[in-house]
């Protein structure tokens, strides 16, 4: 983690660039957030993990203003997010969905994600057309940069959503299961981006339901269940919590219900 940034002081410990505190979220007359805690540091990973419904997409999206909170409050680097305007700071990658736009070209798609970069009736610069063409290096694309989105595969449409949060150049970056669909050989291109990324201070957020090759770059896990946090720490701690007999020595103080972690994978 790289510490200061975020620090207007320049020492002590650094403000957190996501911090939530007691976010709750109805849906549907349903409480799918319940009194969720959580703060990402300045270079930290941080994997959102659960099972299915267990509400991280839900929990991403409100901490993004895409829901609305029906209690707590959320702040992106410092600011309430009802005053937060520096889009450009924030990356995301939403889940990935089965609907491409029709008709949008490749590097279209990833040039948007300059927009929050350039001013209205101005051509793109040529830092943004650097940035997109990185971009697209990134994530293997450069040669599929005039093809219509809807032409490519799912996991190449995947990899155009992170190029295009990769564009932006953000300093925190959200991912909603951004390896889903993505061949093993492209999730470790994926690694070794996001690994330059932090190294330079960017923070991560990603929802993760097979940590896979990630699982190297992941500070601290994050498990929701049933809309609630229930364990928050190191990687690794929460692995010896699924698999005591692996682990060794542990202390857990409570019995570990099998179920509560369905559907997410720790290696
Ligand atoms: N728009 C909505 N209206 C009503 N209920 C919703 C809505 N969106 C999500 N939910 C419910 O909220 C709960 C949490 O959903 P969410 O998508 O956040 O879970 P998740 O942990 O991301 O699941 P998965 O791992 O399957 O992607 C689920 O029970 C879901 O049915």
């Amino acid at each position: 983690m790289l510490l200061g940034e975020g620090d207007p002081a320049g020492g002590g410990a650094p403000s957190p660039v996501l911090q939530a505190h007691d976010v709750s979220v109805e849906l549907g007359g349903l409480p799918v957030l319940r009194g969720v805690d959580l703060a990402v540091q300045p270079g930290e990973v941080v994997a959102l993990l659960g099972g299915n419904g267990s509400g991280k997409s839900t929990l991403v999206r409100a901490l993004l203003g895409l829901v609305p909170l029906s209690r707590g409050s959320v702040d992106l680097f410092g600011t309430p997010l009802r005053r937060f305007r520096s889009w450009r700071d924030v990356g995301y990658v939403p889940q990935r969905s089965a609907a491409a736009p029709g008709g949008a070209k490749v590097r279209e798609v990833v040039g948007s994600g300059r927009l929050a970069h350039r001013r209205p009736f101005v051509p793109a610069r040529a830092a943004d057309r650097a940035a997109v063409a990185r971009a697209l290096a990134a994530v293997d694309l450069t040669d599929r940069a005039r093809d219509d989105l809807a032409v490519l595969s799912g996991g190449q449409q995947q990899r155009v959503l992170i190029a295009r949060a990769l564009a932006a150049e953000p300093r925190l970056l959200v991912l909603d299961e951004p390896t889903a669909g993505v061949d093993l050989a492209h999730q470790e291109v994926l690694t070794a981006v996001l690994a330059d990324l932090v190294a330079a201070g960017t923070a991560v957020l990603v929802v993760l339901h097979d940590v896979g090759s990630l699982g190297a770059l992941v500070d601290r896990g994050v498990v929701l269940r049933e809309g609630r946090v229930a364990l928050d720490g190191p990687l690794a701690s929460l692995g010896a919590r699924l698999h005591p007999a692996a682990g060794g020595e542990h202390h857990e103080p409570e019995p570990v219900d099998p179920h509560w972690l369905d559907g997410t994978v720790i290696r």
